[in-house]
């Protein structure tokens, strides 16, 4: 009997759901997962403080001063290969304006999102230089999100 198949962009998805369980930001976990021209999984990561940082325990009462101190999960996810190299990423929240400009940069044509980010240019960066920007809500592990507030 034949089973479902995940499709690729539900594949990674579920890759940078896996990532988002290892953020250490008390406030928003955001995974992302990077596929290659073959759907090879070449990265995987999650938002962060720069490596090896050990921060106070009161570092994180400030959320908002935490903010301008963490590495997006988009940014560390391009420090693990060259440009070129990923066909597709997924990330659990809409890559914010900045990290979408990084995306461009490293040539990456296919974006899922997960959850709307607030103030992004993504759609309209996206449709400017015809990069696919899609959401996807039905994954492995969807059922088990907590909803938002
Ligand atoms: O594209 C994005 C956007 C955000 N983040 C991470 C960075 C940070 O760890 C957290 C919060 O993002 P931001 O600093 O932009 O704050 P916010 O979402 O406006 O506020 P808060 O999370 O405090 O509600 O989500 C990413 O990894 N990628």
């Amino acid at each position: 009997m034949s089973q479902p198949r995940l499709s690729i962009p539900q594949y990674a998805m579920a890759l940078a759901h896996v990532a988002s369980l290892r953020s250490e930001d008390p406030y928003r976990k955001v995974g992302a997962a990077a596929l290659d021209h073959d759907n090879r999984v070449i990265a995987t990561a999650y938002n962060g403080l720069a490596p090896g940082f050990d921060p106070s325990p009161d570092f994180w009462k400030d959320r908002e001063g935490r903010q301008k101190f963490m590495l997006h999960a988009e940014i560390n996810l391009c420090s693990l290969f060259r440009r070129g190299d990923a066909k597709l990423i997924a990330t659990t929240t809409m890559p914010c304006t900045a990290c979408m400009q990084t995306l461009c940069a490293y040539g990456i044509k296919e974006i899922y999102y997960q959850e709307i980010y607030h103030a992004s240019d993504a759609p309209e960066i996206a449709a400017l230089y015809g990069v696919t920007l899609q959401q996807v809500t039905d994954f492995p592990m969807s059922d088990y999100l907590i909803p938002e507030e």
